[in-house]
């Protein structure tokens, strides 16, 4: 019952919707004890031969406003205390999305994906069945099985009340076991399918991968497993299912029986009246459902409970980047001075960088090469403010970057990530998607900058078209494109190119590269490549080798170096050669 408490600041803010909910409850239940009292009241007046028709109509009026005023109560409960719960359901689930867009990267790290999806969807969903479901049969199950056992006890019998009620615990014990017996294996049942589902997610995505190695049997095999598995846990669930209507009529049926037989005993006694033992009975089939809600009601509780906490739980973790009070609430625009000692990403006891120093001036592009794993991506992280906790510091603008605003550093920070992402809506959301409200020309300007306007000049819904899983499937080069635009569009004071023209061949890149040159004078690049000819032209290239710079200078000045850069440099060219058919 601890979760109703938890709730209680939600209770407080819907206390008008639940307390007329829960009255409007009361009602029903209180309207619910006349039916059988006047029906056994009629029964009695016929075997007098006192029933008279004036009669039969007042209690046929009676029963008529009773169910009337139920209808009406029935239906506003519903909405009051359901509709709040759903409320209850939107606010969790803001909450936890808020939250999830201010978390680091490396709380990405930690978690699966699907897990985060999992509280934002089966969690939220058992809190809220707790806000509804579990308010009703708390409120029925007392309520409704109060009164009923006390009508039952004060105006019929209360010896006979005593002996129908021998069974219901045992319906109860049972019910409830069956309840925590079904939630375990409906888990097991959810996380079957949520397998397959992962499966036919993966399968279709992977499909080129699947096919082109010939792995087709393998897959239907894989998959024909995981779905026969889906089948097994929902038996199993099915076969729990199925035991509550036996039981429950089960133990009623022992109830009936005792009440009947020591009923009629009473009756034969004179204790009781027949219409005494047709209201009784019908205020027993009453009592079913509060004595099921019971059982219910644990289930519920103790689930939502568990949920309530996985989700306090994920929204108690503190992001680990956050603004520092008073920080700067403007871009930063200047030189930029990257000093680092040391750095480790979270859990790695490796140094990703050391010893990395250097001076960007503003305006200036900057190179950074360096086989893969060397520090280049882990540089642009920490200038990005995705990563702290390193030894040194990164100024921007005359102030350490974590003085700022994070929302204002980024937006002076216009960066093509590595692994490209779009979103499934149109071409021109895509390039806007940091100022959907920009003029069309804007975004077609970014797209001529990125060179890619002509290739969505040639699709036939052009700026409209829909890309990902909807819409057309773009090349690797034109999705690299596309985002190199959602970059520009920004007219960041500092453009980041984390290897963002490897899926596009030399002669764009060079085209891409010139436009850059001309249209940002006076505005800071820096772009990471495993191909020289796209940082060639920098003012300045670092050779990053193993998490340090072995080499710093002009294109001309590293090969006059003959190190690494000229190994790199030889390796490629002779690379070009072979490509082109050893002429040249
Ligand atoms: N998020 C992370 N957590 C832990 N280790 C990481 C993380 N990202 C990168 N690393 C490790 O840090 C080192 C530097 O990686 P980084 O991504 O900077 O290399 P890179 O030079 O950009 O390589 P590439 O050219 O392949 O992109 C690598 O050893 C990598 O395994």
């Amino acid at each position: 019952m601890k979760v109703l408490f938890r709730l209680g600041w939600f209770f407080k803010q819907q206390k008008k919707q639940y307390s007329i909910g829960i009255a409007m409850l009361m009602i029903v239940s209180l309207l619910q004890l006349l039916p059988p009292k006047i029906i056994g009241t009629i029964v009695d007046d016929i075997t007098a031969g006192e029933l008279t028709s004036t009669g039969l109509t007042k209690w046929l009026v009676i029963l008529g406003v009773a169910g009337i005023l139920m209808y009406i109560a029935r239906y506003y409960w519903r909405v009051l205390i359901f509709g709040s719960a759903v409320l209850l359901s939107r606010t969790m689930r803001e909450k936890l999305f808020n939250h999830f867009t201010r978390m680091s990267p490396s709380f990405y790290q930690k978690r699966r994906v699907g897990d985060l999806m999992a509280h934002a969807t089966n969690d939220i969903n058992a809190v809220q069945q707790t806000a509804g479901m579990g308010v009703l049969t708390l409120v029925d199950s007392i309520a409704t099985g109060g009164f009923v056992i006390a009508v039952m006890a004060i105006t019929i019998n209360w010896k006979l009340t005593l002996i129908a009620l021998i069974p219901i615990p045992l319906m109860i014990i049972l019910t409830s076991y069956y309840g925590k017996l079904l939630q375990k294996r409906f888990r097991f049942a959810q996380e079957a399918f949520s397998n397959l589902n992962d499966k036919t997610q993966e399968s279709i995505s992977g499909i080129k991968v699947i096919k082109t190695f010939g792995q087709q049997q393998e897959d239907i095999h894989d998959f024909t497993n995981l779905s026969n598995d889906v089948v097994d846990k929902n038996l199993r669930v099915a076969k729990i299912d199925a035991l509550f209507d036996p039981t429950i009529t089960g133990v009623f049926a022992i109830s009936y029986s005792l009440s009947f037989f020591f009923g009629t005993k009473f009756i034969i006694a004179g204790d009781m009246s027949i219409g005494d033992m047709i209201a009784f009975s019908t205020y027993l089939g009453l009592l079913v459902w509060p004595m099921l809600a019971f059982g219910f009601l644990f289930n519920i509780v103790e689930r939502g409970n568990a949920s309530y906490s996985r989700i306090e739980e994920l929204l108690s973790v503190v992001p680990d980047i956050k603004d520092v009070p008073g920080a700067i609430d403007a871009k930063p625009e200047g030189d930029l001075h990257f000093d680092i000692d040391e750095f480790k990403f979270p859990g790695d006891d490796r140094a990703a960088l050391h010893s990395v120093h250097f001076t960007l001036k503003r305006g200036e592009t900057m190179g950074i090469v360096g086989k893969t794993g060397s520090g280049k991506t882990a540089i642009l992280k920490l200038l990005l403010r995705e990563f702290e906790g390193y030894k040194g510091s990164i100024i921007y603008g005359g102030k350490p970057i974590n003085q700022y605003k994070q929302q204002r550093l980024r937006e002076s920070i216009g960066y093509v990530p590595q692994d490209h992402f779009l979103f499934s809506t149109t071409l021109a959301e895509n390039i806007a998607f940091t100022n959907p409200k920009i003029a069309v020309e804007k975004i077609h300007e970014a797209a001529a900058l990125a060179h890619i306007h002509e290739d969505i000049s040639g699709f036939t819904e052009g700026y409209d078209t829909i890309v990902g899983e909807r819409g057309v499937s773009l090349s690797g080069g034109q999705k690299q494109r596309v985002s190199i635009a959602r970059a520009l569009i920004m007219q960041p004071e500092l453009l980041i190119l984390d290897d963002s023209l490897s899926a596009v061949d030399a002669k764009t890149e060079e085209a891409i590269l010139e436009s850059l040159k001309q249209t940002r004078t006076g505005e800071t690049t820096i772009i990471t490549s495993h191909r020289l000819s796209a940082i060639q032209h920098a003012h300045k290239i670092i050779v990053m080798y193993e998490g340090t710079i072995v080499e710093v200078g002009t294109h001309e000045e590293l090969i006059d170096l003959a190190g690494k850069y000229k190994e790199m440099y030889d390796l490629q060219q002779l690379e070009m050669l072979v490509e082109q058919g050893g002429e040249g």
